[in-house]
C-alpha cells in the first residue's frame, strides 16, 4: 500500500491565504467533517456597503474594511447589505483584506431576472426593507409600466414600496398620485435644493433601496440626503484601488441623523429596469392581504387576472365587498409583470 505524502505538492504555502484551512485541516485531501471547521469564535461582525468584482467593502465597527469571500463560502454570493462575519486583519488599514466567513440569513431579498425569458435570478440587494422608486415628474416624463414593474419586484421582495416623485418644480404631482393612491402606496415628494424632511422621515430607522431610471434625480437626491455621498463614492472607488466608474455598482450610505435616529440608503445605478420573469402571481397577491381573502373561493390555478374566469375578485366587486378601482390596479401589477420591457 503506498502512503498518502503527508505535506501536499506545493507545499502547505499553497494555501497560506486560507490559514483555517492551513491549521485545522487534517492531514489529507479528504474535506474535514462539520465538526472539524472552525467555530470562527474570533470572527467580527460587518455589513457589506459595495461589491466590486471579488472585492467587498464592509463596514466593521464604523470602519471600512476590505474583504473578500472566504473559500468555505464557496460559490455562494454575497451582495451589499449583506451581514456578514470576518476574520483575519479587520483593522481596515491599507493594503489589508480581511477574510468574509459567514453570511447571516437574509431578512428580504431584492432579485432581478436578467431579462424576462432568462430564468436565472441574481439578487442585488439583501436585506432591505424598502424600495424608493425615484420617478421624476417631468424631464423625463414619468413611465408608469416601469413604476409598476418596481413596485411588483419591491411587493414580491416583502419590501414596502415608497414612490419619490422629484422634480416638482416641473410638473404637478397630482394626476401619479391619484394613479397609485388605490394601491395604497406611499409616496413622497421632492425637488432639487428643496425641504427633503419628508424624505428623511420614510428613510429614517430602516434600510432603503433607490431606483431610477438616468436622468429621474436620483443622484441629486442622493447628494441632498447625504452630504458628501461623492467623497464617500470616491472613497470606496479608492479602496478598491480601480478606476471604474462606481455608478455600475450598488452602494450602500449611511444617513446622517435624523430625529435622532439615522437609515441606511442603497443607490443601485445598476437597476434601471426589472425582469420580472420569476415573479409569481400566489406571491403578489400576498401584499394585498385585504384581495387575498377574497380569492378563496378562486379555481384552482387562477391567476387573479382580468380574464380569468370566476375569479373571486370580480364576485367581490360585485357585491361590494372591495373597490374595483383597487382590483383594476393590482390587475394593472400583475399584467406588467407579464409584458417585456420595451412596451
Ligand atoms: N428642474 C429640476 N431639475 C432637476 C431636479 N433634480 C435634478 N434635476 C436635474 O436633472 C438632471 C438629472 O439629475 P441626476 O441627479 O443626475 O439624475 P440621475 O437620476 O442620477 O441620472 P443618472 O445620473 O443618469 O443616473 C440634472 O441636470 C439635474 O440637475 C429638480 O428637482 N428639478
Amino acid at each position: 500500500m503506498v502512503e498518502a505524502p503527508l505535506v501536499p505538492k506545493g507545499g502547505y504555502e499553497q494555501y497560506a491565504e486560507y490559514d483555517h484551512e492551513r491549521y485545522d485541516r487534517p492531514r489529507r485531501h479528504t474535506r474535514p467533517r462539520t465538526k472539524d471547521r472552525p467555530t470562527y469564535d474570533d470572527a467580527v461582525d460587518g455589513v457589506v456597503v459595495t461589491v466590486d468584482r471579488g472585492r467587498l467593502t464592509t463596514l466593521v465597527n464604523g470602519r471600512t474594511v476590505l474583504a473578500m469571500k472566504a473559500r468555505p463560502l464557496g460559490r455562494k454570493g454575497v451582495v451589499v447589505g449583506d451581514r456578514v462575519r470576518l476574520v483575519g486583519d479587520v483593522s481596515g488599514d491599507e493594503g489589508t483584506l480581511a477574510r468574509i466567513v459567514e453570511v447571516e440569513e437574509r431578512a428580504t431579498v431584492l432579485r432581478r431576472t436578467a431579462d424576462d425569458d432568462d430564468p436565472v435570478e441574481r439578487v442585488i440587494v439583501a436585506n432591505a426593507d424598502q424600495l424608493v422608486v425615484v420617478t421624476a415628474l417631468a424631464d423625463p416624463e414619468p413611465r408608469r409600466r416601469l413604476i409598476d414593474r418596481a413596485l411588483v419586484a419591491a411587493y414580491d421582495a416583502g419590501m414596502e414600496p415608497l414612490l419619490c416623485l422629484t422634480k416638482s418644480d416641473l410638473a404637478d404631482p397630482a394626476g401619479l398620485l391619484a394613479a397609485y393612491r388605490p394601491l395604497g402606496v406611499d409616496a413622497v415628494v421632492s425637488q432639487r435644493d428643496g425641504d427633503l424632511s419628508e424624505v428623511r422621515d420614510r428613510l429614517t430607522g430602516r434600510m432603503s433601496v433607490l431606483v431610477g431610471h438616468s436622468g429621474v434625480g436620483k443622484s441629486t437626491l442622493v447628494n441632498g440626503l447625504v452630504p458628501g455621498a461623492d467623497r464617500a463614492i470616491g472613497k470606496v472607488n479608492a479602496v478598491t484601488g480601480r478606476g471604474r466608474h462606481t455608478s455600475t455598482s450598488a452602494v450602500m450610505l449611511e444617513l446622517p441623523e435624523h430625529d435622532g435616529a439615522t437609515g441606511w440608503i442603497v443607490d443601485t445605478p445598476g437597476i434601471r429596469s426589472f425582469g420580472l420573469a420569476h415573479v409569481q402571481p400566489a406571491n403578489l397577491i400576498k401584499a394585498f392581504p385585504d384581495l387575498e381573502e377574497l380569492t378563496d373561493a378562486c379555481p384552482r390555478g387562477c391567476t387573479h387576472g382580468e380574464t380569468e374566469p370566476e375569479c373571486g375578485l370580480d364576485e367581490a366587486i360585485e357585491d361590494g365587498r372591495t373597490e374595483a378601482e383597487r382590483v383594476e390596479s393590482f390587475r394593472r401589477l400583475l399584467a406588467s409583470r407579464e409584458r417585456a420591457e420595451g412596451d
